[in-house]
């Protein structure tokens, strides 16, 4: 993550901007490794992100997010692998094109505007002719933020600070729009609107758009296109519905749709753990071998039976319009179950976990 770095760079738009609005540009790194010292950050990952969406980079605190986005921002230079904007070369192979003559603007976490300017004068930097005043107006009326010109930036909300921001970095038309965790510090609604608001001008201005992002909700909001990395590597690339539906990993799984691990045995068409029994038809994707596999369990995976000799309703906990239950089986191993507020569960009660069809993710466990 990059903290409080004022840095937007880029280059006015010049003739591949009318390309890259009609939607036809493509970032694209090819075979990307980076090491800091002789510790490996990044390796060998190649990707594309395409005019007009959101590609999110995904994954856990030190999986090399930022390290691409760096690249791609011209921040360092490439020491393996190329990395292209509409076919062209800009980094790779001892031609690293500075962070200025590339068209990237920069979005990342509060404390990136000039304090010393006003919000009309942050936009408008970077921009030249005289109507540079004039655009910087339209932008801020595009983020919602008409009149706030002649404003500072530390008389503005954390939100407003992020929309100036924005503004800031659409103001030169760039190619490429990079964004690092630049709402992690916002409360969750603001969040929400400033992901949609952003998505929305990635779209309207046919903008590639790149999101560094360690939560999978707001990447699953966001994204187009969504890369997973594992400790530098590429895991997985598809839609939110592909990563969703079809997770290739155990981690990708549980980390998306908030999903509960757990450690099964599978044999004879049935998996068996400490909730019981559960005959193969609640597995979606391919069938397991035969011997120890971990359950990925998502909440909404799950429907409760009452049953007296099931398990005991630990605990109950409004979730908006549904309720979590959480369920606890004799060894003290827990499991979250999300049900309608109508089905008057309460702590105390006694309920049998069982899973929907096509639920229920399974994946080879190496230890007995
Ligand atoms: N300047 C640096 N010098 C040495 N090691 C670094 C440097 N920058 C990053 N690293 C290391 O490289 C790895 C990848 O870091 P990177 O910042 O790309 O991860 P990240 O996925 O963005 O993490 P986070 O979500 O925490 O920001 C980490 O192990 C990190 O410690």
């Amino acid at each position: 993550m990059l903290f409080n770095c004022i840095c937007i760079s880029f280059s006015p738009a010049d003739k591949h901007t009318k390309q890259v609005r009609a939607g036809s540009g493509v970032l694209e790194f090819r075979n990307i490794s980076h090491a800091y010292g002789d510790r490996l950050a990044v390796e060998n990952v190649s990707l594309k992100a395409r005019a007009g969406e959101v590609t999110c980079l995904f994954g856990p605190s030190g999986c090399g997010k930022t390290t691409l986005l760096r690249l791609a921002g011209g921040l360092m230079p490439v020491q393996a692998g190329e990395i292209l904007l509409d076919d062209e070369l800009i980094g790779g192979k001892g031609r690293d094109i500075a962070p200025e003559k590339r068209a990237v603007g920069l979005v990342f976490q509060e404390g990136a505007l000039f304090p010393h300017l006003t919000v009309a004068k942050n936009v408008a930097f970077g921009l030249s002719g005289p109507d540079k005043q004039a655009k910087a107006a339209e932008l801020l009326a595009l983020v919602g933020l008409a009149g706030f010109e002649k404003r500072y930036p530390h008389t503005l909300s954390g939100g407003q600070q992020q929309r100036v921001a924005l503004a800031r970095a659409l103001a030169p038309e760039p190619r490429v729009l990079l964004f690092d965790e630049p709402y992690a510090s916002l409360d969750t609604q603001l969040r929400r609107d400033l992901r949609e608001q952003a998505r929305r001008m990635i779209r309207r201005t046919g903008t590639i758009g790149i999101v560094v992002s360690h939560d999978p909700e707001e990447v699953l909001e966001m994204a187009d296109s969504i890369v997973v990395l594992e400790e530098g590597r590429l895991r997985q690339s598809g839609s939110p519905a592909q990563i969703h539906d079809q997770p290739a990993t155990e981690k990708i799984a549980a980390m998306f749709g908030n999903g509960q691990l757990l450690p099964a045995d599978y044999s004879d068409g049935a998996f068996r753990h400490v909730f019981g029994d559960w005959s193969a038809t609640c597995l979606s994707g391919p069938e397991p071998v035969p011997g120890p596999v971990s359950l990925v369990v998502r909440p909404d995976a799950l429907e409760l039976v009452k049953d007296a000799n099931g398990y005991p309703v630990v605990d109950v906990r409004l979730a908006g319009v549904t309720m979590t239950v959480h369920v606890e089986a004799p060894g003290g191993e827990g499991l979250r179950v999300s049900v309608a507020r109508s089905a008057g569960i309460e702590p105390g009660e006694r309920v049998r976990p069982m899973p929907v069809p096509a639920g229920i993710f399974a994946f080879a466990r190496s230890e007995a």
